[in-house]
């Protein structure tokens, strides 16, 4: 299989009222593996469907590998797109043995070489013993490997998984995400997976494209949309925040933690965007003390609730599990690397306002600690 890349611009589809996808553009290298994170209803499944070929766009341009896929009159049938799609229920047919569900959808002629079988299954991690077994007797783990045996049998340039693992239990969903980028990586095949888990887009792709409302609000690695988001509200959305109010002066920034070095330089009021990893607790201090006021233990790591004295912001801060402090322990805190701001009065590309956001914007992932007030 020949690796393909994949270029969508101006790309946009709606089901009759106004666009689910608005001008939407994308490139992902030949053999690339692109994740698109978003809340749910911003339109990821959307994009898939155009992509295979499922729903007619209204305008905009689709390319794989150079070949015009969807453009004005054109539009290439699902089955001539050389594009294998992975639902997030895997949609096997319950009266087919694993073989016969791998093997569906291949040409008449193909679909003999049964032999082929095994190797398709080994390659996505599954023993060749479960050949003759039914979908109601493979665990789900199994049942997603078997629908991604069967995207591959076809031998696809672009592979696009809809949120494959998002039934999987913690450990399943590990296991079978790695045997699934494993399979994808020896095939070569260009793959856009979409996800809601932030920790999943982080992980499994090296392109990450963030959905708002039907656009693309920020595309690049995992560690840029991470570590430089283009707005609060995508940092809030990949991972926990504090948003604090600071007076930006250059290369430095006064905020509630003291004067902190900022990646990038600002001017005038701020809000300081901080992890919880930034956060490292220290001995109590003259400089600045917290007192914490609770503690999540986790194993590897802690999230430790903490209240500034002198103030009533709420911070948060995750330590290693070997170092945890206990409920009402004063400690020191220090902000040792440089943190991002942003313009206080920015508002960001999808028209919400730049403010500190609450723990479910937008119907996104929970958990999100913006820095609070006791009041
Ligand atoms: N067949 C359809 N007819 C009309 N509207 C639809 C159809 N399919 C999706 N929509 C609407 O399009 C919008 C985007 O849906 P889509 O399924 O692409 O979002 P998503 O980001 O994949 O969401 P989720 O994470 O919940 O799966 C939603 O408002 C949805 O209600």
């Amino acid at each position: 299989m020949t690796s393909a890349g994949i270029v969508i611009s101006e790309l946009t589809v709606g089901y009759g009222g106004p666009p689910v996808l608005d001008q939407v553009g994308l490139r992902v290298r030949p053999g690339g593996t692109t994740a698109v994170l978003g809340p749910s209803g911003s339109g990821k499944t959307t994009l898939l469907r155009a992509l295979a070929g499922f729903v007619r766009p209204t305008g905009g341009r689709i390319e794989v590998d150079g070949k015009v896929l969807t453009s004005g009159q054109t539009m290439i049938a699902p089955e001539r797109r050389g594009i294998g799609y992975v639902r997030q229920d895997g949609a096997l047919f319950p009266h087919l043995d694993v073989t016969g569900n791998v093997l569906f959808g291949l040409p008449r002629a193909e679909r003999r070489r049964a032999t082929q079988v095994a190797p398709l299954l080994e390659l996505v991690g599954l023993s060749p013993d479960l050949a003759r077994r039914r979908p109601d007797q493979l665990s789900g783990g199994q049942q997603q490997r078997v629908a991604l045996a069967r995207a591959l049998a076809r031998e696809p340039a672009v592979v696009l998984l809809d949120e494959p693992f998002s039934s999987l239990d913690t450990a399943l969903r590990a296991a079978t995400r790695e045997a699934t980028l494993t399979a994808l990586a020896e095939r070569g095949a260009t793959t856009i997976l979409v996800t809601h888990d932030q920790a999943e887009a982080l992980s499994f792709a090296d392109q990450v494209a963030v959905m708002f409302d039907g656009k693309f609000v920020q595309i690049g690695s995992p560690a840029d949309v991470y570590g430089s988001p283009a707005t609060p509200q995508v940092g809030s959305f990949l991972g926990d925040t504090m948003l604090l109010p600071g007076q930006g002066a250059g290369p430095i920034v006064d905020c509630e933690l003291g004067t902190l070095t900022l990646a990038e330089p600002a001017t005038g009021d701020v809000l300081v965007m901080i992890r919880p990893e930034q956060l490292v607790l220290e001995e109590p201090s003259t400089a600045l003390t917290a007192r914490v006021v609770s503690v999540a233990y986790h194993g590897p790591d802690a999230i430790v609730r903490l209240s500034l004295s002198n103030s009533t912001s709420r911070l948060v801060a995750r330590v290693p599990g070997h170092r945890v402090p206990q409920p009402d322990d004063l400690v020191g805190l220090a902000v040792p690397h440089a943190v991002l701001a942003f313009p206080s009065h920015r508002r960001p590309a999808d028209g919400t306002e730049g403010a500190p956001t609450g723990p479910d914007w937008r119907n996104g992932r929970v958990g999100t600690a913006s820095a609070g007030s006791d009041s």
